[in-house]
């Protein structure tokens, strides 16, 4: 039974972990700074939106009962009292007979209660000096923003957990929300296990290889909202992992290994999350790949031990550190977004476990088509390049066959691009 692991499936492979989930501290960071970051609170607006009626056009504040029986044939002629450019607070009232001149955004005067476009005047003819003919006849309140027209004071704007993006940057700017309330990153530390491995910049060797997993799933934490934090490759000695984690654990939020977590002679996670006294989330998960992600608590910490083969560490990564990542930053929606797609191609081999292909959708003649990126081997490092999805194959039966109605998790990369 040395080997023997009680294979769990993946919803509860998540709920374990999601069950000790908690967000962030909060921290609030200068508006530009703030780009990209999840709100920790939910945004009001602080004044009327807008706070003055406001002209939408370039013309002439009136009265709209002196425009009546105003034709282009006919115009009412009124007098020019004032001009009103953005910016300015009117310091006069349109009384009886009178219009002002007003710019686009400018507020309106006291006593007007619309505005007219300068086409519809005479200034479409030649430049108005003291008096304007107003060529149409107006209905009060017409072309005016009226207070409070787009939002009111209090009214909520964004959900805390949203990402700050173009039209959130917008609103906290309008709003005057020159710091902003968000969750603190998640800093995570990264650790490459295997003596076999290489750094990128090192000839190879006979038998060695380069880690790509540190760098694949750094990029994978930097997409989900966290900070990566490199600690290199460590061989395969248990004491020195050991030490190495626990100075890890000290400087980041969590830590992610890759490699050494199945039963191989120098697979050591298993022997580290002992030595450590680690609470084990599990270690043995009813999938491929990445059967043998396991992830365990440290104190109040995360340790999450991906597989070593890219594969399966990329896969590992997407359906149990996503979500959490997600969670600690207030994310309202952690896992991966599900949809539909027809299946391209047979995928006829049978699994007694649930299989997430790398994969890529397109639309195809209106409908969400999908195709695994290649050899699906664990192995294989690639083709990840090519995945914008990953497609769930569900276990027993014969796989599934082209036409058949698949469901993928859709992935942030690949589209669009
Ligand atoms: N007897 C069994 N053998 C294996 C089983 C099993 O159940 N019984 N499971 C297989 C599966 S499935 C996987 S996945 C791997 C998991 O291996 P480990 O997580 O223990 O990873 P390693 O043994 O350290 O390495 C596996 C493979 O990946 C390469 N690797 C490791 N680290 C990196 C890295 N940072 N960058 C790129 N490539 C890396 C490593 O060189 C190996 O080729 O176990 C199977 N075996
Ligand atoms: O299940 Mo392994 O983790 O195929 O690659
Ligand atoms: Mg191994």
């Amino acid at each position: 039974m040395r080997f023997h692991r009680e294979p769990i499936q993946v919803e509860e492979a998540r709920e374990r972990v999601l069950a000790y989930a908690e967000k962030n501290p909060v921290e609030r960071v200068p508006l530009l700074e703030s780009e990209g970051r999840r709100l920790a609170e939910p945004i009001q607006a602080t004044n009327d939106v807008p706070h003055f009626p406001k002209s939408p056009y370039d013309g002439f504040a009136v009265r709209a009962e002196d425009t009546s029986g105003a034709t282009p044939a006919m115009p009412v002629e009124l007098e020019v009292v004032g001009a009103i450019a953005c910016g300015d607070e009117p310091a006069f009232t349109v009384e009886a007979g009178q219009a002002a001149r007003i710019m686009t955004g400018a507020a309106i005067p006291q006593g007007a209660d619309c505005v007219i476009m300068f086409e519809m005047t005479t200034e479409n003819e030649e430049r108005v000096e003291r008096y304007v003919g107003v060529k149409k006849e107006m209905e009060p309140g017409e072309n005016i923003i009226q207070l409070g027209e787009e939002k009111k004071a209090g009214d909520l704007l964004i959900e805390a957990g949203k990402r700050i993006g173009p039209g959130e940057m917008a609103i906290l700017a309008t709003f005057g929300y020159a710091e902003v309330p968000v969750y603190r990153l998640p800093r995570i530390g990264i650790l490459a296990t295997g003596s076999e491995l290489l750094m990128p910049e090192e000839p190879l060797r006979y038998g060695k290889i380069r880690n790509s997993n540190s760098y694949m799933t750094a990029s994978q934490v930097r997409q989900a909202g966290g900070v990566p934090i490199l600690y290199g490759n460590l061989e395969d000695d248990p004491d020195k992992a050991v030490e190495r984690i626990l100075m890890i654990l000290e400087e980041t939020d969590m830590l992610i290994t890759s490699g050494g977590v199945s039963v191989g002679d120098f697979d050591i996670m298993v022997e580290v999350f002992n030595r450590l006294d680690a609470q084990l989330l599990f270690n043995k998960i009813a999938m491929r790949p990445g059967s043998v992600t396991s992830a365990a608590r440290y104190n109040d910490q995360f340790i999450f031990g991906l597989s070593g083969n890219p594969g399966a560490c990329f896969v590992g990564f997407e359906l149990f550190v996503r979500p959490l990542l997600a969670a600690m930053q207030g994310k309202p929606e952690v896992h991966l977004p599900e949809t539909k797609a027809i299946l391209g191609v047979d995928m006829k081999k049978p699994s007694p476990f649930d299989r997430f292909v790398r994969s890529s959708w397109a639309i195809e003649d209106g409908r969400v088509v999908v195709y695994p990126v290649g050899r699906d081997k664990s192995g294989v490092v690639t083709n990840i390049t090519d995945a914008n999805c990953l497609m769930r194959i569900p276990p027993g039966g014969s796989g599934a066959a082209k036409g058949e109605e698949v469901t993928i998790l859709q992935l942030p990369y690949n589209v669009g691009e």
